[in-house]
């Protein structure tokens, strides 16, 4: 379907691009419909696997997303039903780390022998040890995909690695906004360059979502892992912005803490940063009032991808005895934090 364009929409239609292409995103919150939206107002057709109130919003009137410079309002094929959508050539991941076990069987209906998988998804992820010589190669990690059922769900030949550099916030159903730069890095889990990747990377580029390949897609992963593993457990327990983060005398010196830990454990797991501290601070201080999407989880009472953006590491850390004590103390007071906010709602819950 074709997006349609709202009047406060100056921007320029994006080329089309592979019209052969069949796109499918799977989760459609925040990320989920920020992408749809920007690649069906590219004139991409888009099918999208979205459940409940914001189903119903995104079928009658499509997806808005606010952009720094503009608002669009792109129509997408929307349904709760896989079978309804069918198979895609590329499958994008749209959902919380956590919810992933629960969501993959149920899109067996969109995945093909051929289908591309590419989880959006922040954190350490499931296919971490897998297509590379490794020490672990194989090995499942527990902290994200508890005995393996992910790994046994989908060949990890079928999956693109890809890192995410985009923020986004939902406004309500089908309503999403998305001001800052936004960035995909895709790779192959085993480093190869492949006609696939550079076809997806053409085409999202294409689409106006800037794309690049990498040759070693863990290190941008590394990257990712370490700017949310130095902000987002911390912005659950102090409430920050990230300019807060990266800018409050009384926070920095933490994240300065966490980000020494962070760097010390992608080395040990030989990830080549593209890395400067100072850099990295000053640019997420620059973000703004920006809240990280751990915190907005803890304001609305989700869950917290806890699992994916730290217990893992710390089960990285103990695979290779790499010491993080501050990054534990903060992961734990993050898990303290969540419980006593889970249970402060549930006693509120019960008083109304
Ligand atoms: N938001 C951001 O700025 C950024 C997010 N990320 C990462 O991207 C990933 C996605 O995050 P985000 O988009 O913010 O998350 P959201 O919570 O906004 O969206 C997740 C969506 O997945 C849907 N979902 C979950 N399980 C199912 C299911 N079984 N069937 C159908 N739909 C399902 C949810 O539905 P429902 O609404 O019904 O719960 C929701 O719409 C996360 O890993 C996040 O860390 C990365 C960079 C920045
Ligand atoms: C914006 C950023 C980089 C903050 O860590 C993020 O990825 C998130 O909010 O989850």
């Amino acid at each position: 379907m074709n997006a349609s364009v709202q009047a406060r929409d100056e921007s320029p239609p994006a080329p089309t691009l592979h019209p052969s292409l069949r796109i499918g995103i799977a989760g459609a919150g925040a990320i989920g419909c920020t992408l749809a939206a920007t690649l069906a107002h590219a004139g991409q057709a888009v099918h999208l696997l979205a459940r409940g109130a914001n189903l119903q919003a995104i079928q009658r009137n499509g997806i808005q997303l606010t952009r720094a410079q503009d608002i669009i309002q792109a129509s997408v094929a929307a349904s709760a039903s896989a079978h309804e959508l069918g198979v895609q050539d590329v499958l994008f991941l749209c959902t919380k780390a956590q919810d992933l076990a629960g969501l993959l069987p149920a899109l067996a209906p969109m995945i093909g022998p051929q289908t591309c998988v590419v989880p959006l998804v922040n954190g350490v992820p499931w296919w971490y040890f897998q297509g590379i010589p490794d020490h672990f190669s194989g090995r499942a990690i527990e902290a994200v995909d508890p005995g393996g059922a992910l790994l046994s769900a989908l060949p990890s030949e079928q999956i693109l690695g890809a890192v995410v550099f985009i923020t986004a916030e939902r406004l309500g159903p089908g309503a999403v906004e998305s001001r800052n730069p936004m960035l995909l890095v895709l790779g192959e889990l085993d480093h190869t360059e492949t006609p696939r990747l550079q076809r997806i990377a053409a085409a999202l580029t294409a689409a106006g979502l800037p794309t690049r390949s990498s040759p070693r897609i863990r290190d941008p992963l590394w990257t990712k892992i370490i700017a949310n593993l130095a902000s987002n457990p911390l912005s659950v327990i102090s409430g920050a912005t990230l300019q807060a983060l990266f800018s409050d005398p009384r926070l920095l010196p933490v994240v300065r803490k966490i980000l020494v830990e962070a760097m010390a454990l992608s080395a040990a797991y030989g990830a080549r940063l593209e890395f400067d501290p100072e850099t990295f601070i000053a640019q997420a201080a620059a973000m703004g009032p920006t809240r990280t999407s751990m915190l907005q989880d803890s304001l609305q009472g989700h869950p917290l991808e806890l699992a994916a953006i730290g217990d893992s590491l710390l089960e990285l850390a103990r695979l290779r005895q790499i010491p993080m004590p501050i990054t534990q103390d903060i992961i734990a007071l993050t898990h303290f934090r969540d419980e006593a906010t889970r249970a402060a709602n549930a006693l509120n819950g019960d008083k109304k």
